[in-house]
């Protein structure tokens, strides 16, 4: 029998808990701030972003976000950032990605400060999690491993083969999967016999915007399976990177999308500010 695991309900429950956490800083007199700078259109953006402000809403997080033009300047973008991490109200700060081609994603992260940056982005939060020490974690990896846990899947010993190795998901997952002991595989555009490595997999993620790249034969029976793909076939229904019907029956446990690893991604976001936030009530 499959695991479908359900990203949804998993998402709901953490949620419960976090709006108890919540009312609890308000009676100490803080509200947890999040701000989320948005720049220009990109379509997986304004889903999360949507997402979010509900989330937020029902557990009483405040969160703003600041739109500003696809033709926004660099120095604009900086400006809003200063002024973020100035605010006191603000615990968590978060730019969504990907930003426009004249904007330096690089000098945006960097100038957000570490204390603030949410999403985990900072080289300085990067190296934390490199080097196995507490930090900022990226959310989308924070809440692969928070569904992975709350099914009792345990990623020790297990070959991890993660298929995309970009900054917000597949290298920061990969450090995460090895500080929890895994033996970790990064592959990408260049890597020669995708479908020879992906066989070898125990633990397969799947990130690369590539409607079914991973079909049947790509997959070891009995492997777990986390499909991240956001994709919109002909009929603008929301697909995954996973052929999931051919591939969910040869699977001890996998993610449907939607409703597996996009809502995890929003309850770790939520996760991490509330904890910024008690930091902040805690002096
Ligand atoms: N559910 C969620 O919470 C989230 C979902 N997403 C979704 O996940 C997907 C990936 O996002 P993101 O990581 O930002 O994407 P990027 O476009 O930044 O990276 C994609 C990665 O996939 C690799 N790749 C693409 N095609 C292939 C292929 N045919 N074979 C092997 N590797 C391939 C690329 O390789 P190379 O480096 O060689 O180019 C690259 O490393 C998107 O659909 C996005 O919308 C993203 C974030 C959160
Ligand atoms: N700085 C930054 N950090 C990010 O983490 C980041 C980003 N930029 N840019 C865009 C991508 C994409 N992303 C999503 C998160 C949740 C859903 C999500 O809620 N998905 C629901 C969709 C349901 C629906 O509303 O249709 C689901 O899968 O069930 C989607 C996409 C985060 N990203
Ligand atoms: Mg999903």
């Amino acid at each position: 029998m499959t695991i479908r695991l359900d990203g949804n309900q998993t998402a709901n429950a953490l949620m419960n808990t976090l709006q108890g956490q919540v009312a609890a800083l308000k009676t100490a007199g803080v509200v947890p701030g999040l701000a989320v700078i948005l720049v220009g259109d990109d379509p997986a953006s304004a889903i999360y972003v949507r997402n979010k402000r509900r989330r937020a809403a029902a557990i009483g997080v405040a969160s703003t976000v600041y739109t500003l033009p696809a033709t926004a300047t660099q120095a604009e973008l900086l400006a809003q950032v200063a002024a973020l991490n100035a605010d006191p109200s603000v615990d968590g700060i978060l730019v969504q990605l990907p930003l426009p081609p004249q904007i330096d994603a690089a000098a945006v992260i960097v100038a957000i400060a570490p204390d603030k940056d949410v999403d985990g982005f900072h080289p300085v939060n990067v190296g934390r999690l490199w080097t196995n020490t507490p930090g900022i974690v990226a959310s989308t990896p924070y809440g692969i491993m928070a569904l992975l846990h709350a099914y009792g899947i345990h990623v020790a010993g297990l070959h991890a083969v993660i298929v995309g190795r970009s900054n917000i998901v597949g290298r920061p997952l990969a450090g995460l999967l090895l500080n929890h002991d895994a033996t970790v595989t990064i592959a990408h555009r260049q890597t020669a016999g995708l479908a020879a490595l992906t066989r070898t997999a125990d633990l397969l993620v799947v990130a690369t915007g590539q409607a079914n790249l991973i079909t049947a034969d790509m997959v070891k029976p009995g492997a777990v399976v986390v499909d991240v793909g956001m994709n919109r076939d002909a009929a603008g229904k929301l697909t995954g990177d996973v052929d999931y019907a051919a591939v969910a029956p040869k699977t001890r446990a996998i993610t449907p999308v939607p409703g597996g690893v996009g809502p995890m991604t929003i309850a770790a976001l939520m996760m991490q500010t509330v904890a910024l936030a008690e930091r902040r009530a805690n002096g």
